[in-house]
C-alpha cells in the first residue's frame, strides 16, 4: 500500500457566489496515476488547480477546507506558493513553451530558482529532456524555437520544463486533447514511465483513456465528487448509479 501524497478533506470551492466544488474529500497515493473524470463543467480543472493554488490568481475565487502535500495544508499562510509550484508541478492542456529555444525553454525554471553554473543547466536540460522522452528528437536542436516543433513534441517540451525544477507531484489538465492518436499515445506512455517517480493527477476527457492509464479514479458531477477508488472498481464495478450512467454512456 503507498502512502498518501495529497489529502483533501471537505474542500469547498467558490467562484464568488457560484459555488463550483462541494464538501469535496479526496486522498491520492503517491506515485501513482490519479485520472479526474466526469462531464464538462463537473468541476476537474478547478479541482486540479486547488492543488498547487492556481485558483489565487482569480480575484473572486474562495477556498475553504484543507489541501494536504505531504501532510502540509498548502492553503495555510505560512505557505510560500513560489515553493508549492516547486513541488507541484503543472501541465497545460494547450502546450504552451515560451517564446525562447528549446534549451531556454527547460532551463527557465532552474535558473529562477537560482542555478547559474552553465554545466549544471546542461546537465538538468539534458536529463529532462530525456525524462520528458524528447531528447533523441531534440538534442541535436535545442538552441531552435520551441515554436518549431509538432504540438506533441511542444507538450513533451511542457512536461520537461513542468520536471526540470525537480517536482514531487504533477498535475495534468487534459495533456493529451489539443494532440492526434501518435502523440497522445507517446503522452501515455510517458505518464505510465513518469509515476516511477512522481505522482500524477490528470484531468481527461476520455475514460478509455483514464481505463487505460490511471491506477486510480476520481469520477465528479456538478461540483461534487460523486465516487473514488481503483480504476477497475470504478469502471467494472462502480458503486453509484450516477457514476454507471456516465461510464456507460449514458450522458456527458
Ligand atoms: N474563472 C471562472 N469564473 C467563474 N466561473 C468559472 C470560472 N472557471 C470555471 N467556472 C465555472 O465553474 C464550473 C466548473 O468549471 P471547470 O472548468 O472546473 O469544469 P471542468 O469539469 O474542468 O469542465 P471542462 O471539462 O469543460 O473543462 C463551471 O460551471 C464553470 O462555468
Amino acid at each position: 500500500m503507498s502512502k498518501n501524497k495529497i489529502e483533501i478533506n471537505n474542500l469547498d470551492f467558490y467562484y464568488g457566489d457560484f459555488q463550483a466544488l462541494q464538501d469535496i474529500s479526496l486522498e491520492v497515493p503517491e506515485n501513482k496515476v490519479t485520472a479526474l473524470i466526469g462531464p464538462s463543467g463537473c468541476g476537474k480543472s478547478t479541482f486540479i488547480r486547488t492543488i498547487n493554488r492556481m485558483n489565487d490568481l482569480i480575484e473572486i475565487a474562495i477556498t475553504d477546507g484543507e489541501v494536504k502535500v505531504d501532510g502540509q495544508d498548502i492553503y495555510h499562510p505560512s505557505v510560500d506558493v513560489v515553493d508549492l509550484r516547486k513541488r507541484v508541478g503543472m501541465v497545460f492542456q494547450h502546450p504552451n513553451p515560451f517564446p525562447k529555444s528549446i534549451y531556454e525553454n527547460v532551463a527557465y525554471g532552474p535558473r529562477i530558482h537560482g542555478i547559474k553554473d552553465k554545466n549544471k543547466l546542461d546537465q538538468i536540460v539534458e536529463e529532462s529532456l530525456k525524462s520528458a522522452a524528447l531528447w533523441d528528437e531534440v538534442k541535436d536542436k535545442l538552441d531552435a524555437s520551441a515554436f518549431g516543433i509538432s504540438g506533441g513534441q511542444k507538450q513533451r517540451l511542457c512536461i520537461a520544463r513542468a520536471l526540470a525544477i525537480n517536482p514531487d507531484v504533477l498535475l495534468m489538465d487534459e495533456p493529451t486533447s489539443a494532440l492526434d492518436p501518435i502523440a497522445t499515445g507517446k503522452i501515455e506512455d510517458l505518464v505510465d514511465e513518469l509515476k516511477q517517480d512522481y505522482t500524477i493527477v490528470m484531468v481527461t476527457h476520455s475514460m478509455q483513456q483514464a481505463a487505460r492509464i490511471s491506477d486510480y479514479t476520481a469520477f465528479f458531477f456538478m461540483g461534487e465528487l460523486i465516487e473514488h477508488g481503483p480504476t477497475e472498481k470504478i469502471f467494472e464495478n462502480p458503486e453509484n448509479q450516477k457514476t454507471e450512467d456516465y461510464i456507460t454512456g449514458r450522458f456527458g
